[in-house]
């Protein structure tokens, strides 16, 4: 049993879900920034730079250094742009037709900041889509599911049908790469000895 208090500095459910799954306790901060990428960045430098800015957005709402903080953020990318959430579900309907049958990256990375030390990890995976015929995607996007999710899908809902393979981590893609994250921790020296 870890006896450390733990944030998660997220609004997402499933990095409620995916850090639970860890075994780890936590409370959940709303730690909102500016999600806007900047014009020199690349998609890797862009979601490690978001998931820093939550982990230390939540940590100066705190008043104990010794608390940890955990932040993280998921963006897919298709030929190199980046690809957030949808505005509506027009834009949803834009992004998985773009999608259909090709390969993209999920970009997902994760921040923790303990005593002022901020470390962050990224997870690059690549996810294979079938052809999507347009019913397909009137139809999902009716079910409300995209709205929430970068790329306009979720890999843990409906639109895992269309998932023909991943290369490297089901979870990077769902919202929080736990490999990364527990290393990170263990580098950290979150775990008691045994
Ligand atoms: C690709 C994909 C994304 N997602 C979700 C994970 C994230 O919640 C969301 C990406 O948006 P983010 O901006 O990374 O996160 P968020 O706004 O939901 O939460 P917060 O910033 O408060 O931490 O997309 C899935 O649930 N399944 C998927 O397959």
């Amino acid at each position: 049993m870890n006896s450390k208090t733990v944030f998660l500095a997220s609004s997402s459910p499933r990095r409620q879900e995916l850090l639970a799954q860890m075994g780890v306790e936590f409370s959940v901060l709303d730690a909102p920034i500016d999600e806007t990428p900047i014009e020199s960045e690349d998609a890797a430098q862009f979601v490690t730079r978001m998931a820093r800015e939550k982990s230390q957005q939540g940590a100066q709402q705190l008043t104990d250094e010794g608390c940890w903080v955990i932040a993280g953020d998921t963006a897919i990318v298709l030929d190199g742009e980046i690809i957030g959430k949808p505005e509506d579900p027009s834009d949803a309907q834009r992004m998985l037709r773009e999608l259909s049958g090709r390969t993209h990256q999920v970009y997902s990375s994760v921040a923790v900041w303990h005593l002022g030390v901020l470390e962050v990890a990224l997870n690059i995976t690549d996810v294979v889509f079938t052809e999507l015929a347009e019913t397909e995607i009137k139809n999902y996007i009716a079910t409300g599911e995209p709205l929430d999710k970068a790329g306009g899908y979720a890999i843990q809902g409906e639109a895992a049908k269309w998932i023909k393979a991943i290369n490297g981590s089901y979870y990077g893609v769902m919202g929080l790469p736990i490999f990364e994250l527990n290393r990170i921790l263990q580098e950290m020296g979150f775990y008691d000895p045994v």
